[in-house]
């Protein structure tokens, strides 16, 4: 690419920069700023500088499973020194060969996760300080070992199968790789499942609340205040992060908070101003006449086969002029997919023949159970929107 389209790149930058540090948190611009960043990126690499950019991710990931597993960035962190951390103390530490961690700190301080500015010695930033918050410690060995197994088999799965979109969870690509897809792994791995739930809880950090994207007056307005009424349930909530920050953020609402999640997910979970019921979304839903019922992160883990049954348990219990169905999920734009979110797709397909949908692939699978779509909103590019659905008016 020329030097100009450089520059003007350069400039967009600048200007979209401005824009965001006036601007809300998470809003567009800031997606904006990444976007144009990836695509200076681009504009300065030769192609075959992309192409050995793209071969190398790989080692990376793996450089970080393993600096995870030795728990190195608590050490960056706790160091005294202003200098950082040295290879020598870092394997005394550790137990790890030093000329090992020296080649591995060479992969952290070139992704930015420390810095090492001078030879065989570490010094933490703020992104060594994430990976030892639960997004970093518990997300990144939780994620690698839920999919890489499943990811480095995924263009056999598919040449095996002839090249068929994966949409049934029973025979998905993890379940033909490692014999069971995502939830019955989990389930059968104490230890995953932990980090799971932890990382469930932690990956929205610094992000806006749905309750402050969505009009959340849609659905106080019109609510039964009567201290019985269910105001909202969340389906698949997990271990209730979603609820708690409603109950902290919004006390306002009216009526009763219900998280539902599967036996083993929320036997332990105790939050003040949450009522807790075991129950699997593969059956109908016994919790009737709510005011919303909400599913965060669940329809993608799904192909629509099941996503259907899903919803069919769920309007059997809705009271058609009254409860809602909210979704916050990703809906993919048609052109220019943020790469987090088409990635992001692969993952699905691959873990539980899952999906990420676009717009039209939403609405045709709520209209295929009666649903119709009240409104979308979203604060920009590469957050997840939220849906507002209803069943559609009987006009006969
Ligand atoms: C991707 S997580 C989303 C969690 C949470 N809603 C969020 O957005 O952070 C999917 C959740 O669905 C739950 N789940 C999986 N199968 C389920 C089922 N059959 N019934 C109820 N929940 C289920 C999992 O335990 C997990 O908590």
């Amino acid at each position: 690419m020329s030097t100009t389209s450089i520059i003007d790149l350069t400039d967009q930058i600048r200007k979209e920069a401005l824009n965001e540090s006036n601007g809300p948190q998470g809003g567009q611009s800031h997606a904006r700023v990444l976007q144009l960043v990836d695509e200076l990126k681009l504009a300065v690499e030769t192609p075959t500088e992309t192409i050995l950019r793209l071969i190398y991710q790989p080692p990376e990931n793996a450089a970080l499973r393993t600096v995870a597993d030795l728990d190195v960035f608590p050490i960056l962190m706790s160091s005294e020194s202003k200098k950082g951390t040295s290879a020598t103390e870092i394997a005394k530490l550790t137990g790890a060969d030093r000329g090992l961690i020296i080649r591995l700190m060479r992969v952290m301080a070139s992704l930015g996760l420390c810095t090492s500015s001078e030879p065989e010695v570490y010094r933490a930033t703020e992104k060594t300080a994430s990976m030892t918050q639960p997004i970093g410690k518990d997300g990144v060995p939780c994620i690698y070992d839920l999919t890489l197994p499943t990811l480095s088999k995924l263009p056999e799965y598919l040449r095996r199968h002839n090249y068929i979109n994966p949409q049934e969870y029973a025979t998905s690509p993890m379940k033909w790789a490692v014999g069971q897809s995502q939830f019955e792994w989990l389930a059968g791995n104490k230890k995953h499942q932990d980090l799971f739930n932890s990382y469930m809880s932690s990956r929205r950090e610094g992000k806006p609340n749905w309750f402050s994207v969505y009009p959340i007056q849609r659905l106080v307005e019109g609510a039964s205040d009567h201290p019985d009424a269910i105001f909202l349930v969340d389906i698949g909530g997990n271990q209730g992060h979603d609820l708690a920050r409603l109950h902290a953020e919004y006390p306002a609402y009216p009526g009763r908070l219900m998280l539902q999640d599967l036996p083993n997910i929320i036997s332990s979970v105790d939050r003040p101003g949450i009522e807790k019921s075991a129950y699997s979304f593969l059956d109908p839903q016994p919790i009737k006449n709510a005011r919303a019922y909400y599913f965060r992160a669940i329809f993608h883990d799904w192909p629509d086969r099941i996503c259907h049954k899903i919803l069919l348990n769920t309007v059997s219990a809705m009271n058609p002029l009254y409860s809602r169905i909210i979704i916050v999920d990703f809906v993919l734009p048609d052109t220019d997919v943020p790469r987090m979110q088409s990635a992001m797709d692969i993952q699905m397909m691959s873990i539980g023949a899952g999906v990420e949908r676009s717009k039209q692939q939403w609405v045709n699978l709520l209209a295929s159970v009666g649903l119709q779509i009240n409104g979308i909103w979203n604060t920009g590019l590469g957050m997840e929107s939220i849906i507002e659905a209803v069943p559609v008016a009987d006009l006969s």
